[in-house]
């Protein structure tokens, strides 16, 4: 194996976090075999920086001192200096292995971590999307609702897992039903394209939402995602239930189109804070019909399964399984690992 596929263990006990644009999660692993010591989800915005988080929220109530740490952080990974997407943190590993007392930090992209998550999560946190057999050892695609869309591959090669982190979120999506020809018109587009990020997350929510108002000639009565998705839960408000049954068609074409991409017999998985707040309606038909519909391979996509990832906290888990045993991951480390 070629020296940048082989990813030496990192010195135990492990700080492991997942570090999000809303919310910082941490947990200690003393070695491969115990159970994480976990410790409170914090918000980002209630501590100045990074290194104070974890002062504070880790090493100030545990004996134990990590000599490690693996960070998983919603930017990308470019120099000594990693300026994190959506808040005012910046990771900076050189300060933290001369203040911190660590010897050896690495630091990955987040939906890398959901990738690892989807290679090692237990099928107890998978709650499984209509039909379509049971997940073979084969290539995988996670796709995460949330602030944005994020996409990665997980590709099953040599017995080992590959995280593909793409900017797959960032596709086009166009109009397939006679409604979609309606409702498409009036969505917000980025730049004149209509991308899946922007109508398959917080604010693609309320994009899709204001663009059926627009189509039915009505106001809008919200402007809180989270409201949409409980009137349209709960069939109080017409459009909102339009606007998730949409969120749901559009979800599953996206995923579908990831599946051939990645040839995913392994399944699709959905994350993000979103999925797991909109079970009810992914369960629905229109979620599974719309993954489904990909004519001249609908057959081979029927055959391959769709999860919701019910994990609370699916990033920390799988950068646990990789701090546990690399060498099952290919992550490459170059200039993303600093030494002591
Ligand atoms: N019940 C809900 N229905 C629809 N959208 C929701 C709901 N709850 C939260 N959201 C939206 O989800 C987005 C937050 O997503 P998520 O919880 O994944 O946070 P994040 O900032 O992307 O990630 P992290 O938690 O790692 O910081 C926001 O746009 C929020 O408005």
């Amino acid at each position: 194996m070629a020296d940048s596929m082989k990813t030496d263990k990192l010195p135990f006990p492990i700080l492991i976090g997942d570090i999000g644009g809303t919310n910082a999660r941490f947990s200690v692993l003393t070695d491969a075999d115990a159970e994480p010591i976990p410790f409170p989800n914090i918000r980002t915005a209630d501590y100045p920086t990074i290194d104070a988080a974890i002062q504070n929220v880790v090493l100030a109530s545990t004996s134990v001192r990590p000599r490690s740490a693996i960070l998983a952080v919603a930017a990308p990974v470019d120099g000594d200096e990693i300026d994190l997407t959506n808040c005012d943190w910046v990771v900076r590993p050189k300060g933290m292995i001369a203040e911190l007392g660590f010897d050896d930090v690495l630091v990955v992209n987040d939906f890398e971590a959901q990738a690892l998550a989807v290679a090692a999560l237990p099928r107890d946190f998978l709650d499984k999307l209509g039909r379509g057999g049971e997940p073979q050892l084969a290539s995988r695609v996670v796709l995460g609702p949330g602030t944005g869309l994020g996409v990665a591959g997980l590709v099953h090669a040599r017995e080992i897992w590959f995280p593909v982190p793409g900017e797959g979120g960032h596709v086009d999506v166009g109009p397939r039903s006679d409604r979609d020809f309606e409702v498409f018109p009036h969505l917000k587009r980025i730049e004149g394209r209509v991308s899946a990020e922007e109508i398959l997350s917080g604010r693609g929510v309320i994009n899709i939402y204001q663009a059926v108002c627009k189509a039915d000639g009505v106001q809008p009565s919200f402007s809180d995602p989270a409201d949409v998705t409980a009137r349209g839960l709960d069939g109080s408000n017409p459009q909102a239930v339009e606007t998730l049954s949409l969120f749901a068609t559009y979800l599953g074409r996206v995923a579908g189109d990831m599946a051939l991409i990645f040839m995913a017999r392994g399944g699709v998985y959905l994350a993000g804070g979103i999925s797991q707040k909109i079970i009810p309606a992914l369960k629905k038909p229109e979620f599974r019909a719309a993954f489904e519909d990909k004519a001249p391979h609908s057959e081979l996509l029927s055959t391959i399964p769709t999860f919701v990832v019910t994990h609370p906290q699916a990033a920390l888990a799988g950068l646990a399984s990789f701090a546990r045993a690399p060498s099952a991951y290919g992550i490459a480390t170059d200039g993303r690992r600093w030494l002591r």
